[in-house]
């Protein structure tokens, strides 16, 4: 692993300042978009917080001065009469108390407006990612880069945009504190102003340098981090945990988690070490000016230059204002860090998608079926471009109503094939047909519409059985009738009548009352999901009965024949009792076409498909 990346490499202070801004306007518009009540409520409080403070200091100063002059006024009658004193003071008392409820209610009002936005806004930035996610192409998911903005923007999805327009705001409210203090404080000096603010400056200057370092470490080990939760994953998930159990993995794999751990929490450990001391040490800077104001304003009392009102006055501004200074710069600071965070969000919602530019719902000679003329693809990303293409120079023709079945070893980009017909990749050369017009030219719902597809790798949704078919056909999700039809169709039908709730059975260990299938059981299932497209007339199976046995497999042949009568199917498996009925055989090797033919013309060739045929005929002898 290469170190993280060296300290030389941030951006100047001032720049980080700057940046600081740069996404709070794309904050707030998010928060403006998810309630402008709320929006407008938070910039109501905000305001009455950050003004009221000096409002009460001011008052502050009048109750001082007030009490002593009625305490002169008091000794020096001579007929004294405490009410008419004290009366005037009392009101300053009184209206000081208001002010003080009234700051209270706005820090009430924010915490709660805050709140309630953090949920609604933490939906609202989960499901632009999820929203995202959908548009992407598999290509673009299986890039490791785009795959770690993902992880990243998810992880803190709920809590950043919310933190860094909490901190907008909270740095608006420090801000108009700052200036009504800097208005009282004027009047006293303007150098004390000075003073309070250059104490303050060298903390924010290191604050912004130590969170982008953060933020720069948290970005270089999204690696790392990602494969903490995978194997937090594997170790702590029903699907996984049956075989890390009976290989004893769970030592070597906890190993290999806690040295991930050991190894970034060093470097943790080292920057916020380093960020505390030096926070330590300037902040100190910070303490020495407000002690030398403080010193400053007694003398000038002392002198007789300021009244004892004024003194309070100035002490409460100091502090206070210094306080507000300090929370206005860690907000800086934090929002450099949340700026950090949301321009990963936006640099993974604004991946470019690729463009839909077919509109076709039918093809330019309906009827003609499907064709690869001279296709030859690689996966894109990693070193693909030095290695061989996984499919050269493809070129074949499907007709309605035909069957074709693909043989080959592991590998041989059977698969690859399927993903290339179902446009989920491009081919990087040639092109494939579907009645006479171009695949890319095909509107993408009038295409899968035309295709029931069940790839090797199916998904076991942990929903309800008859959702796991209705996810076939997204019109017909909740149709139990249509469910019933799939399922006989799938051979599905016998098992899930058995279930203790028939169709209505919640599937999986995720959910209480789950139930687990058997492989084969999983694989009827996914078959019977292809048979709800009713609509399809390209079927795909890609090993569907690797884990059924042999009279199930049968069945299911013959019924996938009589199904599939008008349509083209098309057929990936090692068994060649399912292949050899295919009106068209292909036989692929390391992405070329080796052989084709109905099962009979080849091994009449006596080629690879015999020698293959004849090596698992013998196995069964
Ligand atoms: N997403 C991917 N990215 C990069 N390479 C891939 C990807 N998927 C498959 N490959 C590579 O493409 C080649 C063909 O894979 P494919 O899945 O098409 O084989 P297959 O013939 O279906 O194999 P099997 O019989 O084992 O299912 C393999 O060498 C594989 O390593």
């Amino acid at each position: 692993m290469s170190p993280p990346p060296s300290e030389s490499t941030s951006s100047s202070p001032l720049s980080g300042f700057f940046g600081v801004f740069r996404y709070s306007r794309r904050a707030l518009g998010l928060v403006w978009e998810t309630s402008r009540w709320m929006m407008l409520g938070l910039a109501l409080c905000t305001l009455v917080a950050g003004v009221l403070p000096a409002v009460a200091a001011w008052v502050g100063q009048l109750i001082v001065d007030g009490v002593v002059s009625a305490m002169d006024a008091h000794q020096a009658a001579t007929d004294p009469n405490l009410l008419v004193s004290i009366a005037p003071v009392l009101k300053l008392v009184g209206i000081e108390a208001v002010i003080i409820a009234l700051i209270a209610l706005a820090q009430r009002g924010l915490s709660a407006q805050q709140s309630l936005l953090r949920a609604l806004l933490g939906q609202k930035v989960n499901v632009m990612i999820l929203e995202k996610a959908g548009q992407l192409s598999l290509s673009q998911f299986e890039d490791s880069e785009l795959y770690d903005q993902l992880t990243r923007a998810r992880r803190e999805a709920s809590t950043r945009p919310l933190a860094l327009v909490n901190k907008t705001f909270g740095l608006l409210q420090n801000a108009i504190s700052l200036g009504s203090f800097g208005v009282l404080l004027v009047q006293f000096s303007p150098w004390a102003l000075l003073i309070l603010v250059a104490g303050a400056l060298p903390v924010f200057v290191s604050e912004a340098k130590f969170s982008g370092d953060a933020f720069r470490l948290f970005r270089w080990r999204s690696p790392q981090t990602r494969m903490q939760i995978y194997l937090e994953t594997v170790l702590a998930r029903e699907d996984s945990i049956k075989e890390v159990k009976l290989f004893g993995l769970e030592g070597l794999f906890l190993k290999r988690y806690r040295d991930i751990f050991t190894q970034l929490f060093a470097e943790d450990r080292r920057l916020t070490l380093r960020r505390e001391s030096w926070g330590f040490l300037l902040g100190l800077l910070g303490t020495l000016t407000f002690y030398a104001a403080y010193g400053w304003v007694v003398i000038e009392t002392i002198a007789g230059a300021l009244t004892l009102g004024q003194m309070t006055m100035y002490l409460m501004v100091f502090k206070q204002g210094q306080a507000a200074l300090s929370a206005s710069l860690t907000a800086i600071s934090g929002m450099y860090e949340d700026n950090l965070y949301l321009s990963n969000l936006y640099e993974y919602l604004e991946q470019p998608v690729e463009a839909e530019n077919g509109t076709l719902t039918q093809g330019a000679r309906p009827g003609d079926g499907l064709r690869f003329e001279n296709v030859s693809f690689s996966y894109p990303g990693g070193d693909s471009v030095l290695q061989d293409p996984v499919l050269h120079d493809i070129s074949l023709h499907l007709s309605p109503g035909q069957s074709l079945a693909l043989v080959g070893e592991n590998g041989s980009g059977k698969t690859t094939l399927i993903k290339l017909l179902t446009r989920l990749y491009q081919p990087t050369q040639g092109r494939i047909l579907l009645d006479g017009s171009d695949l890319r030219d095909w509107s993408a719902q009038a295409l899968y519409e035309r295709t029931g597809v069940i790839f090797q790798d199916f998904v076991r949704y942990q929903l309800q059985v008859g959702e796991n078919l209705g996810v076939g056909d997204t019109h017909a999700f909740d149709n139990e009738q249509r469910w019933q039809q799939a399922a006989r169709h799938g051979m599905a039908d016998e098992f899930i009548t058995r279930m203790g709730n028939g169709y209505k059975t919640q599937l999986g260990r995720w959910f209480k009352n789950g139930q687990e299938l058997s492989g084969g059981q999983w694989q009827k299932i996914a078959l019977s999901r292809a048979y709800m497209r009713e609509n399809a007339d390209i079927l795909v199976l890609d090993e569907p009965t690797a884990a059924m046995d042999a009279a199930a497999e049968a069945e299911i042949f013959t019924r996938f024949r009589e199904h599939s009568r008008d349509k083209m199917a098309i057929l990936i498996s090692h068994r060649f009792s399912t292949v050899r009925s295919a009106d068209l055989i292909l036989v692929i090797d390391q992405g070329h076409i080796i052989e084709r033919g109905t099962h009979e013309a080849l091994l009449e060739t006596d080629g690879r498909y015999a020698k293959l045929f004849k090596l698992q005929a013998a196995g069964y002898r």
